[in-house]
C-alpha cells in the first residue's frame, strides 16, 4: 500500500481520494482553505462539492502542503487548471523526494495554450518526478463517490509509469485503462468541455436530441482535427477520453459545463451564471485557448468558434446555431480522410 497526496479537495479530488482509500492506500487530501480541511475532518463530508456523500474516516484532510506531501510516493493534482501553475510553484518549495505526479484536471491554459502536463513540467524540475501522468475519461465525481461502475484512462510518456498509476487506482468499480497518447488524452478531456457548454446551450434554447447528437459528433470531428494537428493519434478520440467523455458530459445535468451552458441558453448572463455555479466550469477558459489554437494551427473549429462568440462577443445563441446550420456544404468525413491521407503519405 502506498502513501498518496491528493491536492485539491473539490468534487473530483475528493472522489479520487475515496477510490484510493477504498484500495487501502494512506490518503492525505490537501485543501487550499484551512476551514474546508477542518470541516472534512470533523464531519467526514464535503457538502459543498459532494452533497450527501460519506467520506471514509481514513482520509485525512489538511491545509499544510508540506506535511501532506512528506514521504509520499504519489502526488495526484486535481485543482482547477487556472490554479495549477500556482499550486506547482508552491509544491516545488516543499518537495524533497522523487514521486509519480498524476493530474486529473481538464483544461488548457488560455495565456500559454499549454496542456496541464506541460504546465506541470514547466514548473516542477524533473528530478522530483519519475513521470507526469494524466487520468481522464467519462467520470462524474458524483457517481464515482457512490462507487458506481466507471472507466478511465491513464497516459504518460513512459507507459510503465502509467501502469503504476493504473495499479494504484484500479478496483472493481473503477476500471483503469492505459494509453501511450498523452497529448490526445489530455486534449480530449479539455476540449469536450467546450462542446458540453454547447450541448447545454442547445438544451437551454429548447432544441432536442437531434441537435445534441449533431453537436457531439461534429464536436468530436473538430476536436480530432485540432488534436491530430497538435500531434495526437486520431484513434484516441474514439475512446473513453474522446467520445466517452463527450457523451457523459453533454448528456448529464451532473456536468457543470452542461449546466452553465443550459443557463446561458435560457438567456442568463455569463458572469452571473459562473458566480451562481460556485464550482469550476473549465470550458469557459478552454474555449478561449482552443479558439486561439485553432487559428494558430489553421484548423477549422466552427462550433468552438460559435461558443467563443456567445461567451466573449455577446452573440445571440440562435444566430450562432443558424450560422452553423448554413455553413458551406461538406462531405461528412472530409477532414479526417484528408488527415489520414497526409499521414499515409508521410
Ligand atoms: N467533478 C468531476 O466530476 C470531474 C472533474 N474533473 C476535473 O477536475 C478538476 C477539478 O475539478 P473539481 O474538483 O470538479 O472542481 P470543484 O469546483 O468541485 O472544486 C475545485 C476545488 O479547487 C479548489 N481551488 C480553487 N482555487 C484554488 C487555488 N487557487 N488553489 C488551490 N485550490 C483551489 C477549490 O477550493 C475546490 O476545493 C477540473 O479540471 C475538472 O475539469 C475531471 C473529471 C471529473
Ligand atoms: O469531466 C467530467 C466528467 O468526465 C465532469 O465534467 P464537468 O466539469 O462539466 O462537471
Amino acid at each position: 500500500m502506498e502513501k498518496v497526496a491528493v491536492l485539491g479537495a473539490g468534487s473530483w479530488g475528493t472522489a479520487l481520494a475515496m477510490v484510493l482509500a477504498d484500495n487501502g492506500h494512506e490518503v492525505r487530501l490537501w485543501s487550499h482553505r484551512q476551514e474546508h480541511a477542518d470541516e472534512i475532518n470533523a464531519t467526514h463530508k464535503n457538502e459543498k462539492y459532494l452533497k450527501g456523500v460519506q467520506i471514509p474516516e481514513s482520509i485525512h484532510a489538511s491545509n499544510d502542503l508540506s506535511s501532506v506531501v512528506k514521504g509520499v510516493k504519489h502526488i495526484v493534482l486535481v485543482v482547477p487548471t487556472k490554479a495549477m501553475r500556482e499550486v506547482c510553484k508552491d509544491l516545488v518549495n516543499v518537495m524533497d523526494q522523487e514521486v509519480i505526479l498524476t493530474h486529473a484536471s481538464k483544461g488548457i491554459e488560455p495565456e500559454t495554450y499549454k496542456r496541464v502536463s506541460e504546465v506541470i513540467k514547466e514548473e516542477i524540475p524533473d528530478k522530483f518526478y519519475e513521470d507526469v501522468v494524466v487520468l481522464s475519461g467519462p467520470s462524474h465525481a458524483e457517481e464515482v463517490s457512490l462507487r458506481q461502475p466507471t472507466t478511465v484512462t491513464v497516459s504518460a510518456a513512459d507507459i510503465k509509469v502509467a501502469e503504476k498509476v493504473q495499479d494504484l487506482f484500479i478496483n472493481r468499480n473503477f476500471r483503469v485503462y492505459t494509453s501511450p497518447d498523452l497529448t490526445g488524452v489530455e486534449l480530449g478531456g479539455a476540449l469536450k468541455n467546450i462542446i458540453a457548454l454547447g450541448a447545454g446551450i442547445s438544451d437551454g434554447l429548447g432544441y432536442g436530441d437531434n441537435a445534441k447528437a449533431a453537436l457531439i459528433t461534429r464536436g468530436l470531428a473538430e476536436i480530432a482535427r485540432l488534436g491530430t494537428a497538435m500531434g495526437a493519434n486520431p484513434l484516441t478520440f474514439s475512446g473513453l477520453t474522446g467520445i466517452g467523455d463527450l457523451i457523459v458530459t453533454c448528456t448529464s445535468s451532473h456536468s457543470r459545463n452542461w449546466r452553465a451552458g443550459n443557463k446561458l441558453g435560457q438567456g442568463n448572463d455569463l458572469e452571473e451564471v459562473l458566480e451562481q455555479m460556485g464550482m469550476v466550469v473549465e470550458g469557459v477558459r478552454t474555449t478561449k485557448a482552443a479558439y486561439q489554437l485553432s487559428k494558430n494551427q489553421n484548423v477549422e473549429m466552427p462550433i468552438t468558434s460559435g461558443i467563443y462568440q456567445i461567451l466573449f462577443e455577446g452573440a445571440d445563441p440562435r444566430d450562432v446555431v443558424d450560422q452553423l446550420m448554413t455553413r458551406i456544404r461538406r462531405h461528412e468525413m472530409e477532414d479526417l480522410t484528408n488527415i489520414l491521407d497526409e499521414q499515409m503519405n508521410d
